[in-house]
């Protein structure tokens, strides 16, 4: 289903580079600054400054705001790193350039999230960027500032305010930001991602202080081109696209959905060490059927029905075409919940052009399918000695499917259309079976096997009997006592996969289901749940989360310089994350590693995922390193502080 054609690929790839190095020869030289420019003006003048850091953190400034030195400048450091955030990956490569970063000084500089630093400007900053007096005179360093942070935020009960301290301090002081994400992950993803960035997206319009990324409503046809030149970053990697269709389980939020792209980025960042200043958050609005936000004095988007047909599709068009030409053919495309009526067609519309990659269908099949490989080291045998039955036969649940299918083809060596037989699915409708074959939407048809009609899932199950169940629905609570039972009655170990989010959409709760199940359910959700303690065990579930996929993912197809997204890399990335299971983790039932190592998972991904581009002839960075993980690691961004002297 995802699959696409080779040829092209490398035909495209090839094209890629020489465009690429012919626009860099045509572009104007770099003025180059003079890097003792320090203490030149005081107030709010610009002040260039010297950092210390490597290269490819230094790169972190806007491009319009860096300028090249000498060679020979104590900045210059060794190692290809820097060329991955580079226009031409190819040539620079060779010499890396050092360069000076032009900083405002004084209060601005405080109002700057890209370089403010709060109380941790050292004595000398406080001197050379006219800082005396707007600060207290302590001066602290970044892992005290993190404690305070980290204080403050447990102090809030309730979670959409976390979330809004958290956003607070993105715009203050976004280092800090993302120290405080890096250094606590598990603790704060469900703050800024699922379950409260679902809240947030519901009460955006309320919550709303700044803009976080780029609105591009239906009164910005025509000029979407214009409209992307006004976004402050000029080097883009990768972009999060939504329009507000489809967002989590809650449905139609419209323009409210902004609230997953920037959320979806910041884990690009923290999770996969994509720089924060190559994101670029993006919703299109063109309207929303949500009545309530229609009718909602503080809802931000357009308060109109949601556009349709030509008008959405030359919307989109435009879109893509601007981006392309904008950013170039390398920036990743990431569309995350649209509805499915359009997600599928935008998948194949664009795959074959753009460096495309949907995250519900694909990011999510990954995830599934790294958990039931690791799963298999609970239950034994391999994945096609499995049945499966699916609740919900949408995006997800048919991306999973499909790359299940082709992965159990890839080990069994029967054709696909044979390992799909394996698969089931049950809808608002009830199962899929062939006799619905003529009304069913394109993405369900290869899952309507021979059966008599089924009605409810509960049947389904029963009439199956599969070995794994996944709910991909968005319908909360729908794995009823009697389903789970059911599952327990002919399986040892039954696998149960609630993947709907928030939490409220789940298909059931952790407890719930080892509960039921008498303690013997491999459990993961979509969404994250505290272990459960049933008859005196301890019991804690993983979460089955594209979150762990697509920074890394992403982070492979980047250093790669990968121009198109294939099957292929999905399946490695699903191995690559199924092999940081541990025995310890199976052995307490988990069939996902811990978030606190994401990064390290990441750069395996990542490494894996550019290992699969090179072998595709889909790469264009050239030549290929030779350890990836170790450059992998080496491109992540680091949150600590740069100096500026
Ligand atoms: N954990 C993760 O990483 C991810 C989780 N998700 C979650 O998965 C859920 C679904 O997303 P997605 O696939 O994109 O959504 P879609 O709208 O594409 O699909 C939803 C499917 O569920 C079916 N459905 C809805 N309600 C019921 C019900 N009560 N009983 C049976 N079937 C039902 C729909 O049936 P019909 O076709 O008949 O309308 C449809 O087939 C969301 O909650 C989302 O948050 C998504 C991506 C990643
Ligand atoms: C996780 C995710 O992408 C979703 O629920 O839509
Ligand atoms: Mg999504």
């Amino acid at each position: 289903m995802f699959s696409l054609n080779t040829t092209t690929f490398l035909n495209n790839s090839l094209s890629g580079v020489v465009l690429q190095q012919q626009r860099r020869v045509a572009a104007p030289p770099l003025v180059v600054a003079a890097a003792a420019a320090n203490g030149r003006k005081g107030g709010d003048q610009n002040v260039t400054v010297l950092v210390e850091n490597s290269v490819k953190e230094i790169r972190d400034a806007s491009p319009a705001a860096v300028t090249p030195v000498e060679k020979e400048s104590k900045l210059n450091v060794s190692g290809g790193v820097g060329d991955v955030y580079g226009e031409d990956t190819a040539t620079e490569d060779q010499s890396i350039t050092p360069w000076t970063v032009s900083v405002a000084s004084g209060y601005p500089l405080l109002r700057d999230p890209h370089y403010n630093k709060g109380l941790a400007f050292t004595e000398r900053e406080k001197d050379t960027h006219y800082l005396r007096g707007l600060l207290p005179p302590v001066v602290i360093s970044q892992e005290l500032q993190v404690k305070k942070m980290m204080a403050n935020i447990r102090q809030y009960q309730v979670p959409l305010q976390r979330y809004m301290a958290m956003m607070d301090l993105q715009e203050r002081n976004e280092r800090l930001f993302y120290k405080l994400l890096i250094d606590h992950v598990e603790e704060l993803l469900p703050v800024v991602y699922t379950p409260t960035v679902g809240e947030a997206c519901q009460k955006y319009g309320s919550i709303f202080r700044q803009p976080q990324g780029l609105f591009i409503s239906l009164k910005e046809k025509g000029k979407i081109l214009e409209v992307l030149k006004n976004w402050p970053q000029k080097k883009i990697q990768v972009i999060v696209v939504t329009d507000g269709e489809r967002i989590l389980g809650l449905g139609d939020l419209g323009c409210q959905g902004m609230g997953i792209p920037v959320g979806k980025l910041s884990l690009y960042t923290a999770l996969g060490g994509i720089r924060p200043s190559s994101c670029l958050p993006v919703t299109i609005d063109v309207g929303t059927n949500n009545e309530k936000l229609l009718n909602d004095e503080f809802y931000i988007g357009l308060r109109q029905r949601r556009a349709t047909g030509q008008e959405y599709a030359e919307l989109i068009d435009e879109f893509m075409s601007s981006v392309k030409q904008t950013y170039g053919e390398k920036v990743l495309i990431q569309f995350e919940d649209f509805a499915n009526h359009n997600a599928f067609d935008l998948l194949a519309n664009y795959g074959s052009t753009h460096l495309v990659f949907n995250d519900d269908i694909q990011g999510t099949a990954s995830v599934v399918l790294s958990g039931l490989i690791a799963a298999q080291k609970l239950v034994g045998g391999t994945l096609a000695r499995h049945t499966f039955l699916f609740l919900g036969a949408g995006e997800a649940g048919t991306g999973i499917a499909e790359l299940i299918a082709l992965e159990m083809s890839k080990q069994t060596g029967a054709p696909v259309e044979e390992t799909r037989k394996k698969i089931w699915m049950v809808d608002s409708k009830g199962l899929i079976t062939r006799s619905r074959m003529e009304g069913l939407q394109h993405f369900k048809r290869p899952w309507a096997h021979e059966h008599e009609p089924v009605r409810n899932l509960v049947d389904a199950v029963k009439a199956i009997k599969p070995t794994v169940l996944i709910g991909s629905s968005g319908a909360g609570r729908t794995f009823t006592k009697e389903v789970v039972e059911a599952m327990a009655s002919f399986n040892e170990k039954p696998i149960i996969l609630a993947l709907s989010n928030p939490t409220s959409q789940s298909e059931c709760t952790a407890e719930e289901a080892y509960m039921w199940s008498e303690g013997r359910a491999i459990f993961a959700s979509g969404s994250p749940f505290d272990p459960v303690e049933y008859n005196g065990k301890v019991y804690a579930s993983g979460q089955a989360n594209n979150a762990y996929i697509f920074p890394g993912l992403g982070l492979g197809l980047i250093i790669s310089g990968a121009i198109r997204v294939h099957d292929d890399m999905l399946l490695a990335a699903s191995e690559a994350l199924a092999a940081q299971v541990t025995e310890e983790n199976l052995e307490k039932g988990l069939i996902y590693p811990p978030f606190s190592i994401i990064r390290k998972i990441s750069a395996k991904i990542a490494a894996d995922v550019a290992a699969k581009a090179y072998e595709l002839g889909l790469a264009t960075r050239l030549p290929e390193p030779e350890n990836l993980v170790a450059y992998a690691e080496s491109c992540m961004y680091s949150p600590a502080y740069r100096s500026y002297r």
